[in-house]
């Protein structure tokens, strides 16, 4: 989803006072019970459906999640561009309206508006000016790595180049916690590559991140934390290992020998079966007692155990089947 909002955009800064630091309390995210429904022709859509979810100061988290999955809407509700149904978000001990407000948080979406024709770093320095407190412009310059092309017009940049222009805009602020909603879609792999080194020079600092992504790999070498979401819920918290022990780690695939596949997500440890091309797949979070029990009653023809990546534990995770229902919308 594309949204686009006045003071996080590049081009468009805050002009509000800020008052960074003062009397901030509590963890840098918090949402309790949070709701949001969108109505449309007649049909419900609870884009964010019950999220609990806090996240500390200095954490490094994606909001990991298929197209459609709710995470834009949730970082909509995180900036106050929505408010949601029921429940609360808290930014800062804050409202997010009031620490937007504030300058504590710096957002970068999925698309802005059209960059205008001044240099890199006149574009920096003007949305400096408009805090009270910004980071000097040479340091947001170095930690969006644009240093070496700060005298160059923005529209002449490239695709790679113009998103970390747009993070140094984010960044301009001096906030607490930054926003990014897919911040390298459409980027290539090196462009990719530089933009998550900027990323985690402004993390180190000690600052807080929350970034969404379609991209495991992204997801795991980038955050300390990954939230997988999944129509509007969170299916899965914690490390890379945790979501692949949460998808039941292992998978142990067997010949079926032209046996019914019936009764074996019945075998100890497993929690999915799949039958494909005449090979029983089994997600198992105990792989030794599944294959003890496989043993048992005969089962064991072309009997292989996998470690079981992350993508297979993301797929797990977020299938219909895993979801147990087909669809998210419902006819009011
Ligand atoms: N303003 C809106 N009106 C109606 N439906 C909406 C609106 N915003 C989002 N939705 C719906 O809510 C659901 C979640 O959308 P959302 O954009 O939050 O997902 P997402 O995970 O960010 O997807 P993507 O990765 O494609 O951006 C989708 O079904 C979407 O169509």
């Amino acid at each position: 989803m594309t949204r686009t909002t006045g003071n996080q955009q590049a081009g468009a800064p805050s002009t509000g006072v800020r008052t960074k630091g003062i009397g901030t309390t509590g963890p840098a995210v918090c949402f309790a019970a949070a709701v949001k429904t969108f109505g449309r022709a007649g049909r419900t859509v609870r884009a964010v459906d019950g999220i609990d979810l806090t996240i500390e100061r200095g954490e490094t988290v994606a909001l990991l999640g298929r197209n459609g999955a709710g995470k834009s809407t949730t970082i909509g509700l995180l900036l106050g561009l929505d408010t949601p149904d029921s429940g609360t978000v808290r930014l800062l001990g804050r409202t997010p309206d009031r620490a937007v407000r504030a300058g504590l948080v710096g957002a970068m979406l999925q698309e802005g508006r059209p960059i205008p024709r001044v240099t890199v770093r006149e574009l920096i320095t003007f949305v400096a000016s408009t805090y009270p407190r910004p980071l000097p412009v040479d340091e947001a310059l170095a930690l969006a790595g644009m240093t070496a092309f700060a005298d160059r017009r923005i529209d002449k940049l490239s695709g790679g180049q113009t998103q970390r222009v747009r993070f140094a805009v984010a960044l301009a602020g001096d906030p607490e916690l930054i926003v990014l909603d897919e911040p390298t879609a459409a980027l290539d792999v090196e462009a990719r590559r530089a933009f998550w080194d900027s990323m985690r020079s402004f993390a180190r600092r000690g600052n807080t991140v929350l970034f969404s992504t379609h991209h495991l790999e992204e997801a795991d070498e980038n955050a300390d934390r990954i939230v997988v979401v999944d129509r509007g819920r969170i299916l899965a918290d914690g490390t890379g290992d945790t979501i692949r022990r949460a998808a039941g780690g292992s998978l142990v695939s067997v010949d079926l020998a032209d046996r019914p596949a019936d009764g074996l997500e019945l075998l100890p440890g497993v929690v999915g079966v799949d039958v494909r091309g005449g090979r029983a797949l089994l997600r198992t979070d105990d792989p030794d007692a599944t294959v003890v029990e496989l043993a048992r009653i005969g089962a064991v023809r072309g009997i292989r155990v996998d470690g079981g990546t992350l993508e297979d534990a993301f797929l797990a995770l977020t299938s219909p089947e895993a979801a147990g229902t087909d669809t998210k919308e419902s006819v009011r």
